[in-house]
């Protein structure tokens, strides 16, 4: 590959209150924002991109001489300082989505209040100086942000399944479950929306990051979202994950009674049950890599504005091998995905059982996205409660539910409504009251990527 050249400068305080929002303002914007804080990408330096079974391990030899021919200057320490990669991975290996991974002209981020500027080219006329950094951005930042509005021909449309399809998988899911087939699978289904006038994708994700503080907001090349699940977070040889299953609708909450969530969340067995099986999995995947592992014992409710979830966070020490080299992002990734979370257990029979059920192609749905530096530092998300924007006007949502014994295809329904409600809110439309369900709705829908 052509060597990169780059350079970190630093540019002040930032107010927590804007943050990045500002800085979000194109359609083909790279992001991760959590409490307005993060890194934005513009424009593109380099680009790796692969599909199938090899597809992290390719992804880490590009990332590798990417590095190691690259020319960075940068004066910070700082996680998401000098060269940056922001990715997205297919949920599959036999998904014919390409991962990627792209490094970004222009980065902006801001940490703690103190913001940076990295600037990287492949050009080798280029000059790669401070000066060319910040006016680079200035040339980015030179439209202002467009302002979309509702338009009344906006519509949702059923996916590649209608509802009463996907209570039947639901309900084929609980019956391979009862003969012991397996002990729990996530099964996903998607809408279309279709918008009367262009999507403004930087509207989105601002309204995404400004709802969702707590969760990550984040775009790769059409892939848009704000995710409450964090697959793994390395920070100088420290990895941390936060682990999400079993889900309560806020919108069905009785107004008169605080402990609600506690009552039916925490205190139902089936949505421990549900939520052990996803906590098992990660520490399972991740253990062979650490040398000291915590989480809590019993599983938090985090809420959100849509829904609680039971929340374990977990933290852990990588261990060193012989050259000191803790574990990459990637390599954590490729180990810990998919999780219970979004596949099931055992992981290979719910995996062939979610192509068989599901009839769609997740793409990036459920699979990794975030970003990663130079020095070994990343957050890698699960993309979910997002969307992948097919054309201007054409937008793929995606929401899944863990079913195990004894879920109730009805209640999973409501459930993906329920995780549907961010996006579709930030596409400003609501829930519809009677879907169209003619067949020839179905066939006219587009494919799924
Ligand atoms: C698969 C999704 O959510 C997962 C993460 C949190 C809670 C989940 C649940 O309760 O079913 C799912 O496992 C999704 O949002 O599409």
């Amino acid at each position: 590959m052509t060597t990169l050249r780059s350079v970190t400068v630093p540019v002040g305080e930032r107010s927590a209150t804007i943050g990045l929002l500002e800085y979000l303002v194109l359609d083909e914007q790279l992001c991760w924002i959590r409490r307005q804080e993060g890194l934005v990408g513009f424009g593109e330096a380099a680009r790796f991109t692969s599909s199938g079974p090899e597809r992290f391990a390719l992804a880490q030899q590009w990332w590798r001489a990417a590095l190691a021919g690259a020319d960075v200057e940068n004066p910070l320490t700082q996680p998401g300082t000098g060269l940056v990669a922001f990715g997205s991975f297919a949920f599959s290996k036999r998904s014919p989505f390409e991962s990627r991974l792209v490094i970004p002209e222009i980065v902006v981020g801001l940490r703690d209040g103190e913001a940076w500027v990295t600037y990287t080219t492949s050009d080798p006329e280029a000059e790669v100086t401070a000066e060319t950094a910040v006016d680079t951005l200035a040339r980015y930042l030179d439209d202002l942000p467009l302002y979309r509005q509702s338009d009344p021909a906006d519509r949702i449309l059923p996916g590649m399944l209608s509802e009463s399809e996907w209570k039947n998988a639901v309900a084929r899911s609980v019956a391979h479950i009862a003969a012991g087939d397996l002990s729990k699978i996530v099964l996903a289904r998607d809408i279309a929306v279709e918008l009367g006038s262009p999507l403004v994708a930087s509207q989105v994700l601002r309204e995404l990051a400004v709802r969702y503080r707590d969760c990550w907001t984040y775009s790769v090349d059409g892939l848009i979202g704000s995710t409450p699940e964090m697959l793994i977070r390395v920070e100088s040889g420290t990895a941390e994950a936060r682990v999400l299953a079993g889900t309560l609708d806020r919108a069905t909450a009785p107004d008169d009674e605080p402990d609600y969530a506690k009552r039916v969340l925490a205190g139902s067995a089936k949505q421990q049950h549900e939520h052990q099986i996803a906590i098992d999995s990660l520490t399972r995947a991740l253990e062979p890599f650490t040398s000291s592992m915590t989480s809590h014992s019993e599983p938090f409710v985090l809420e959100l504005p849509n829904v609680w979830h039971l929340a374990s966070d977990v933290r852990a020490e990588l261990a060193a091998d012989e050259t000191g080299a803790v574990p990459t992002p990637l390599t954590l990734i490729e180990a810990l995905h998919p999780t219970a979370a979004v596949c099931g257990f055992p992981t290979s029979v719910a995996g062939e059982l979610i192509s068989e059920l599901e009839h769609m192609d997740r793409g990036p749905y459920a699979g990794p996205v975030g970003w990663m530096d130079g020095a070994g530092n990343g957050e890698w998300g699960i993309a979910l409660r997002g969307a992948v924007v097919e054309t201007p006007t054409e937008v793929r949502l995606y929401a899944g539910c863990g079913i195990v014994a004894g879920s109730n295809p009805a209640a999973e329904l409501e459930e993906t409504w329920s995780k549907f409600r961010p996006m579709l809110e930030a596409l400003g439309l609501d829930r519809p009251r009677a879907v169209p369900r003619r067949p020839s709705e179905f066939a006219s829908a587009p494919a799924a990527s």
